[in-house]
């Protein structure tokens, strides 16, 4: 059933028992009544998130995809306060680690590449400058 109506925490709370327990989860409302005893958890554990925003409490457990599956069997409408805790990706992207990395690694190569060189070119330029000295003296 698509969600239509929208509640408030007001109507949450009339429906906080075993014989009619509403739950909010990521800005929807389910009527889990007909769940409570089917629940893995047991039927208290979710007495205690009722008549709140129990998206938290939800996140919490770790709960599986097949068990966020399962919500939408039971949604009945839209929480009118939204979504508390949109789903984001916690991961940054590759490429922003990667260019934050590189330009320490490719500052201490390239001052290897550089005086590497210049240090292989004095050596010859003294070299050279001492052959010379040696033949002058000859
Ligand atoms: C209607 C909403 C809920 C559904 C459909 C649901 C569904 C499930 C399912 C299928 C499991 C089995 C493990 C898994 O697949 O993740 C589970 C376990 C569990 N749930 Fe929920 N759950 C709901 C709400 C809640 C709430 C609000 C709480 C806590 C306040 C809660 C606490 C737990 C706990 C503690 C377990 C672990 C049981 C164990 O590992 O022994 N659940 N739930």
């Amino acid at each position: 059933m698509a969600p239509t109506k929208t509640y408030g925490i007001a109507d949450l709370k009339q429906h906080t028992t075993e014989k009619s327990c509403w739950l909010v989860v990521h800005g929807k409302v389910y009527d889990v009544t007909e769940f409570l005893e089917e629940h893995p958890g047991g039927y208290d554990i979710i007495l205690t998130s009722t008549g709140k925003d129990a998206t938290q409490d939800f996140e919490e457990i770790g709960h599986s995809n097949s068990a966020k599956k399962l919500l939408e069997k039971y949604v009945i409408g839209e929480f009118e306060g939204g979504d508390s805790a949109p789903v984001v990706a916690k991961v940054p992207p590759q490429s922003a680690n990667a260019a934050k990395q590189q330009p320490a690694k490719s500052a201490a190569t390239r001052t290897f590449h550089v005086i590497l060189p210049l240090l292989i070119l004095a050596l010859a330029l003294a070299l050279n400058f001492y052959m010379m000295s040696q033949k002058k003296s000859a």
